[in-house]
Parts: C-alpha cells; sequence; structure tokens
C-alpha cells in the first residue's frame, strides 16, 4: 500500500460502493470485515484532507428489477431497493464512527429520526468543507434508477473531482468479464465508445449524465485492499471513463 502521507490527485471524491460486494465472504446481506476495511482506508483519505462524499448500492438486499420479474410492482420494488441502500448506509455510518470518523447521513426520502438529514446540496457541501463523511442514502429518491446515476448526480452536485465506482471487478472490458473469460480490460475509455458498445459496468443513464458533465469515473475493484488509498495517492487502478478515446 502507498504511504498515506502523499498528495493526494483530488481534492473532493463521490465513492459508490457497490452494494453486492458487502457480502463479501456471506452468502447474502452485510459482512462487517467488509464495512471495516472500507472505514480503515475511508479514514486514510479523511487523514490526508480528502473530502469524501459516499453513495452505496443496495445489491446486497433488494433490486428492484429482480423483484419485478419474481411479480412485485416495479415501484414498490424501486422503493425496496431505496431503503436497501439506507440500511447498508447506515451500517457503513456505524463503521466509520467506530473508527472515530464524523460521519452524515442524508437520504434522498425524508426519514427523520432515522438519517441524519433529508438530503441538502448546501448543507452536504458545508459537511464535506468541516471533514466529515457524507453518505447520499435513498439514491435519488425515485423509481427506474440505480445508484450508479444517484452517485453520478450527486457527485456533479458536490463538485466532486471525480466519481469513483468500486466494485466486484477490477474495471471496464469489451465485455462481461464475469460471463466472457477472455474479455479485454480497459485501461481508459470514453464516454461515448461506453454508450456505444452498451458496456455494462454502469448503467447507461449514468453514463450520459456524467458525459453531458464531463465528470470522470474511475471504476475499481473493491475487494482489493489498498485499491481505494491507491487510485488516489499511488499506482494506477481499474478503468478510466472521461473524454478521452481508449487504450
Ligand atoms: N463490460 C463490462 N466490464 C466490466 N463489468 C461488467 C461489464 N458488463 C457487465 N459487467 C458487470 O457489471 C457488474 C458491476 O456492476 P453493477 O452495477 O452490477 O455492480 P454494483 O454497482 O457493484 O452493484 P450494486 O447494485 O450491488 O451496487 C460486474 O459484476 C460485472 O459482472
Ligand atoms: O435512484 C434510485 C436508486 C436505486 N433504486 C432502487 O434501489 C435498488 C438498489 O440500487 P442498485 O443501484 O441496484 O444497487 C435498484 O435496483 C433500484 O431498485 C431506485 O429505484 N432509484
Amino acid at each position: 500500500m502507498p504511504s498515506v502521507k502523499s498528495q493526494s490527485k483530488y481534492k473532493r471524491i463521490l465513492l459508490k460502493l457497490s452494494g453486492e460486494a458487502l457480502t463479501g465472504e456471506h452468502p447474502f446481506g452485510i459482512d462487517p470485515k467488509v464495512l471495516d476495511r472500507m472505514a480503515l482506508e475511508i479514514g486514510q483519505l479523511i487523514g490526508i484532507g480528502v473530502q469524501v462524499g459516499l453513495v452505496i448500492g443496495g445489491g446486497n438486499l433488494f433490486r428492484g428489477a429482480a423483484l419485478s420479474e419474481a411479480g412485485l410492482d416495479r415501484v414498490t420494488g424501486d422503493h425496496m431497493g431505496m431503503l436497501a441502500t439506507v440500511m447498508n448506509s447506515l451500517a457503513m455510518r456505524d463503521a466509520l464512527e467506530r473508527s472515530s470518523i464524523r460521519t452524515r447521513v442524508m437520504s434522498s426520502i425524508p426519514m427523520s429520526g432515522i438519517v441524519d438529514d433529508h438530503y441538502d446540496r448546501r448543507k452536504a457541501i458545508r459537511y464535506l468543507e468541516q471533514g466529515d463523511v457524507v453518505i447520499f442514502a435513498a439514491g435519488t429518491g425515485n423509481p427506474f434508477f440505480t445508484t450508479d446515476s444517484a452517485a453520478c448526480l450527486r457527485g456533479i452536485e458536490i463538485n466532486a473531482d471525480v466519481v469513483l465506482k468500486a466494485t466486484n471487478v477490477d474495471g471496464v472490458y469489451d465485455a462481461d468479464p464475469r460471463k466472457e473469460p477472455n474479455a479485454k480490460k480497459y485501461s481508459r475509455l470514453s464516454y461515448d465508445e461506453a454508450l456505444e458498445k452498451q458496456l455494462g459496468v454502469m448503467d447507461l443513464t449514468a453514463v450520459c449524465l456524467v458525459r453531458d458533465h464531463g465528470m470522470p469515473v474511475r471504476v475499481f475493484n473493491m475487494n482489493k485492499p489498498g485499491a481505494l488509498v491507491n487510485v488516489l495517492v499511488g499506482d494506477v487502478e481499474g478503468t478510466l471513463m472521461s473524454e478521452e478515446p481508449s487504450i
């Protein structure tokens, strides 16, 4: 792992953590060991002055599309998915606060008494400036979206320098690497290539949003210890999606 005394490449980040990867060694739900490891790495970033906004997926608990395939109403399923992101956010706040990292959970759905605040952009920026981690829970608050879109939206709103998508693959490939073992990894690719080739690592609504606002996105593997710190202060990790053509 690189020295965390090094200078960070970014001042403010929006980190999207995969819900699915929170299961760790468990068959479903949340593995506290994954939360503790992420809390440690986020703490190292806070220690070098990086401002951290977080969005956590809900794929370890519920996804609206899967619930709808099983017969549930889609909007109800999406509401359940958004509530799943709130549960993951509360668990992450707990892990961060056990590591003495001040954390605020802001929800897109009002939930007084459970979260700290209803989402408010100016308040979020004030918290970030005072060094608190801000977890943006409940996605965008609307059905038919994903937490990738929520992460890109909040990243743009808070003027983050980059959106970091921490997931269970180590970058963007020319085909789904879990289905196609010979898929080739990009070290970088453009938004338009991701859209044209319909690369499934991130939903296309989210890619359109970052393209329209020129927000760079780095996709990397959150199961690799030290990868997050590496993205900010060390070697190149994963794939960068930006305006530049692919290599
Ligand atoms: N071209 C591709 N390159 C890389 N991964 C891909 C590609 N196409 C599909 N995938 C799949 O995308 C998945 C990661 O995206 P997904 O949005 O499902 O995960 P997530 O954001 O980590 O999930 P969650 O909903 O749990 O937060 C990987 O598991 C991988 O199998
Ligand atoms: O803005 C949003 C964000 C999410 N949802 C629902 O939640 C689940 C879980 O999020 P993932 O991004 O899949 O981890 C998602 O499948 C949607 O059902 C939403 O409706 N709106």
